[in-house]
């Protein structure tokens, strides 16, 4: 078989709601996410049986774990061990252009790529609902990933409901010089906060079905951003300044530390990607649209 490349999208919450722990101590969510066109891009092709091999360009390389630690070496050994498979092994390389440890998802994003990448490379007969069991035992963003599109998530965030989004949504996306680490967050929200109630605001639902963009900007809401500012306080100022140079909607994306802006037109989130790079607690800047298909074949 040839190598088989695959696509896929990083997210950003436009509500993220937190509830009270379960059992296994993970918080109960109600979220609406959006797939946005800043993604990575993973390339899985034939190694002999038993060997799993991973090699990172971009974002994080040199740093990530390569070995069983990363989540896409557990995707790939998930689906063998699942189905059977002891005669296979892949090789991976992925191009990384989502932010590390940025709220963007992006070891969730390259989990369900390799999930869709070794189910083809392996010609493994998985419907997407045996493939969405997986991802959920991964972690509780990778459903979404494979997903993509706009959807509401419940329970651990994993629980999914697609939902209606008219137009294209343009962002502009400042990445920090640190990231922030989700089990921290979630740490600090439990000390500053008592759980908060999981509602998603109809307001925010009604403005993307109308594809009301500076609506959708007025209804973003995010119940973890306060536990991100009190971990790195730069970003309060990063969300000043995105707002007083026109955007339509600040927030910090998920547990943190990327903080996405929504502007009006392509053009709009130039001017924002511009008024955001001079300022120092911003690494780089990024721009984006969605929502986008979730993880998927390209060749
Ligand atoms: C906060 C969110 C919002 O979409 O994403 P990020 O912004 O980090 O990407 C997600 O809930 C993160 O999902 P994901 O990163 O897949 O989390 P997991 O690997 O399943 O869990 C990592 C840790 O986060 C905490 N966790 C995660 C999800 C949840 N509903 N409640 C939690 O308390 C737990 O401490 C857990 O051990
Ligand atoms: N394929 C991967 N890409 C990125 N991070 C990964 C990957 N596999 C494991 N990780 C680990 O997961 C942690 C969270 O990374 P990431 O998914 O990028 O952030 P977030 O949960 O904030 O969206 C990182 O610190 C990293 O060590």
């Amino acid at each position: 078989m040839t190598a088989v490349r695959v696509r896929v999208p990083a997210k950003v919450n436009l509500a993220l709601r937190v509830g009270g722990t379960d059992e296994q101590g993970y918080h109960r969510l109600g979220t609406v996410f959006q797939a946005v066109s800043l993604g990575d891009e993973v390339v899985a092709d034939d190694a002999p049986a038993g060997e799993f091999r991973l090699v990172f360009n971009g974002e994080g390389a040199g740093f990530l774990p390569v070995d069983d630690t990363n989540l896409a070496i557990k995707a790939a050994k998930l689906l063998a061990t699942r189905f059977g498979r002891t005669d296979v092994g892949v090789s991976l390389l992925i191009r990384k252009r989502i932010p590390v440890a940025g709220g963007m998802a992006g070891g969730s994003a390259d989990a369900a790529a390799v999930l869709v990448a070794c189910t083809a490379l392996w010609g493994i007969d998985a419907d997407r609902e045996e493939l969405h069991r997986l991802a959920a035992e991964l972690g509780a963003d990778v459903p979404f990933l494979l997903m993509g599109g706009t959807a509401i998530g419940t329970g651990r965030g994993d629980v999914l409901t697609p939902i209606m989004s008219s137009g294209t949504f343009h962002w502009t996306l400042a990445l920090s010089h640190t990231g922030l680490s989700t089990p921290a967050v979630f740490r600090e929200f439990d000390r500053l906060s008592e759980p908060q109630d999981t509602e998603i605001p109809v307001a925010l639902l009604e403005a993307l079905r109308a594809g009301d963009a500076a609506a959708v900007g007025a209804s973003l809401v995010n119940d973890l951003e306060r536990a991100a500012i009190s971990l790195q306080p730069t970003l309060a100022r990063t969300l000043e300044l995105g707002l007083a140079a026109g955007a339509l909607g600040a927030i910090v994306s998920g547990s943190g530390p990327t903080c996405a802006f929504l502007a009006g037109s392509d053009a709009h989130s130039h001017e924002l990607a511009e008024a955001l790079a001079v300022f120092s607690g911003v690494r780089a800047v990024r721009r984006a649209f969605g929502p986008v298909p979730g993880a998927q074949v390209l060749s």
